[in-house]
């Protein structure tokens, strides 16, 4: 992909046409902020203007207005909402008299859902605090020592990053954690962490805050100012809906909503708590991964920076792992230099895929010289799930975001608010689901003006969510898939009969993958992962939800396809006694229908 034109910075982009430009044409200082934080923001950060977003919404935070705003405009992702929160609740602390110190424990709390994103959102607040020195910033996630944890908190950390599930544990056992003096509660990515997946701890930590913090600014602090400590709670993402709107209005105290196009609601607020909405749905390791998000009960229009190219290629079953692959080799071979990211449902779909990429060699003649030979797609790979070791987790994180050329495999524990420098492609090798993960997938690219290609996998089956994308205002060109099979040649040999012929009947597509599978048939462990992403592949199948159930439905797939997709030429056993009768179950009906069929009189 080529390289964009340097991001143009601030009034440049401003002026774009209409006005409706990526950055305000005023100044950080226009918005209310210490001239310091400004210089800091400008100097050190490389931020010149506020982007739209920030413009709108800092005065809003700086107010500590708590009427519930009407209207504010939908923040895309990729728009500056970090700043939006961090940047006032700085500013705020900073003319504290006397200054704040540890033992006046946390003053601001910021929930996210996944602990890649608190350790990226305390990078970004470490360095605004290198000018408000007496600040001391921290974090809590899953993963990280307790202990250690503990010992910060008793310590007191004014501004707090947490994972909903660490924070609390912490509100439960460590009773030297201070917040009787907590004036912020920021939920960053609020849909994806009121929804269902974290409800019942969303819920338990509001209880925890709403209640002792009562209590205590009642007994320490009954005649003093702080009594009437105020508190603001802000909820931001790029997909914000009614639903959650509702959510968050019945528990939290004034929310303020940025990113959020909220029309005034006439519907009277829905009478549930967080926790008795919550569904099937669970946390895996303390992060989301595939959970069915909240399906909003209407279509929301999502905001999609206007420089994404977004397309889909409809693959069938069989064919997808060897059309994973060409894509992957014919673009990191036309463009030596740059990131992609490519999502799979789940941690053993990335560990398969992982292993295989990396230990999958060829060499270009197809002579089997072992000097020749070379990685089939020639990159380096990391791969992020929330199974993974959490040192190993950490280390893909920041070794992928420093890299500058290099390929991440991941689940949806790397779908929202990572920002990833230089991400040029998004890869969706199996659905996201519900729209608005589709949204955050693809809003790992083309950030803030940068440019950023979007490509989604359909087999024939699922093409109809291309209309549930539609309704969600997102539309998908065709991708030229033919080009890209046509250029790979077998023995030397390229495919130039100008008739068309179908992808599976392609010579590249069945020599690579008989090649794949006869090369995973004699790698045991390979073999075992492709095994394993099998199972667990068909298995987050069935998870899809809602409306979309008719769309991705199991009993249209064929297994033997399915497995083939993993280079297997065996289907293997579902495992669990769950799959086979059930499997069994289906094979009985489909019996029946038949055997009905045969009774019935013709
Ligand atoms: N005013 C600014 N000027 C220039 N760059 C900025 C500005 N504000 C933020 N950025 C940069 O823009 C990128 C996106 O910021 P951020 O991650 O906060 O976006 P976001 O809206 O939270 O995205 P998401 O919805 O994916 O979470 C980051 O690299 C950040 O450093």
């Amino acid at each position: 992909m080529k390289e964009p034109k340097e991001k143009k910075k601030g009034a440049e982009v401003a002026a774009g046409a209409g006005g409706e430009g990526l950055f305000a044409s005023c100044s950080f200082s226009d918005l209310g902020l210490h001239p310091f934080l400004c210089q800091h923001l400008r100097d050190k950060m490389g931020f010149e203007f506020p982007t739209q977003i920030q413009a709108q919404a800092i005065p809003v935070v700086v107010s500590g207005r708590h009427v519930y705003p009407s209207r504010l405009v939908n923040a895309a992702t990729g728009t500056g909402k970090t700043i939006v929160y961090l940047a006032p609740i700085v500013h705020l602390l900073q003319v504290y008299e006397p200054r704040v110190q540890r033992s006046d424990g946390t003053f601001a709390l910021v929930l996210v859902p996944t602990r890649e994103l608190c350790m990226q959102v305390h990078g970004v607040l470490q360095k605004l605090l290198h000018c408000f020195h007496w600040i001391v910033p921290g974090y809590i996630m899953g993963g990280e020592n307790r202990a250690k944890e503990k010992a910060r908190l008793r310590k007191g950390i004014s501004i707090l990053v947490a994972t909903p599930g660490r924070l609390l544990d912490h509100l439960k056992n460590t009773s030297s954690f201070n917040y009787s003096n907590l004036r912020w509660i920021v939920f960053d990515e609020a849909d994806r962490i009121l929804e269902l997946g974290f409800g019942k701890a969303v819920e338990e930590i509001l209880d925890f805050l709403g209640s002792r913090q009562a209590d205590h600014v009642r007994k320490q602090h009954m005649n003093t100012k702080s009594a009437k400590i105020s508190r603001q709670n802000l909820l931001l993402s790029a997909t914000l809906n009614d639903k959650v709107n509702h959510l968050a209005n019945i528990s939290l105290e004034n929310p303020i909503m940025i990113g959020m196009d909220c029309k005034k609601d006439s519907a009277v607020p829905l009478k549930l708590s967080l926790g008795d909405a919550v569904s099937s749905a669970s946390a895996v390791g303390g992060d989301l991964e595939g959970v069915g998000a909240l399906s909003s009960q209407r279509t929301e229009n999502y905001n999609l920076p206007s420089q994404l190219v977004q397309r889909y290629v409809k693959v069938s079953c069989g064919s997808r792992l060897v059309v994973l692959l060409s894509i992957l080799r014919f673009v990191f071979e036309r463009e030596t230099s740059q990131k992609i990211v490519v999502f799979f449902s789940t941690c053993d779909a990335v560990d398969f895929h992982y292993s295989l990429l990396n230990k999958f060699k060829w060499s270009p003649n197809l002579q089997p010289e072992a000097n020749q030979e070379q990685k089939f797609v020639s990159c380096r790979s990391f791969h992020l799930h929330g199974n993974m070791e959490h040192e190993d987790r950490r280390k893909a994180f920041h070794e992928f975001t420093s890299e500058k050329s290099a390929l991440l495999l991941c689940t949806d524990v790397a779908a929202r608010g990572l920002d990833f420098p230089k991400v040029r492609c998004i890869i969706q090798y199996d659905s996201p689901g519900e729209a608005s993960e589709y949204v955050h997938r693809v809003g790992r690219t083309a950030r803030l003006g940068e440019k950023g290609e979007a490509l989604l996998f359909l087999q024939p089956v699922e093409i109809d969510y291309l209309h549930d994308l539609q309704h969600h205002g997102v539309s998908l060109k065709e991708y030229p898939l033919q080009n890209i099979i046509d250029s790979f040649s077998v023995h030397g040999q390229k495919h130039h009969n100008k008739k068309l012929i179908s992808l599976e009947t392609h010579p590249w597509v069945l020599f690579l993958q008989k090649t794949l599978e006869t090369f995973i048939s004699t790698e045991s462990k390979l073999k075992k992962l492709a095994n394993d992403a099998f199972c667990s592949w068909v298995r987050a199948y069935t998870a899809h939800r809602g409306e979309l159930k008719r769309i991705f439905m199991v009993k249209k797939l064929h297994l033997g396809h399915v497995a083939r997709s993993f280079g297997l030429k065996d289907q293997p056993s579902l495992v669990g006694r769950s799959h086979q009768i059930e499997s069994k179950k289906r094979k009985r009906g489909q019996k029946k229908v038949i055997s009905f069929k045969r009774r019935k009189p013709s």
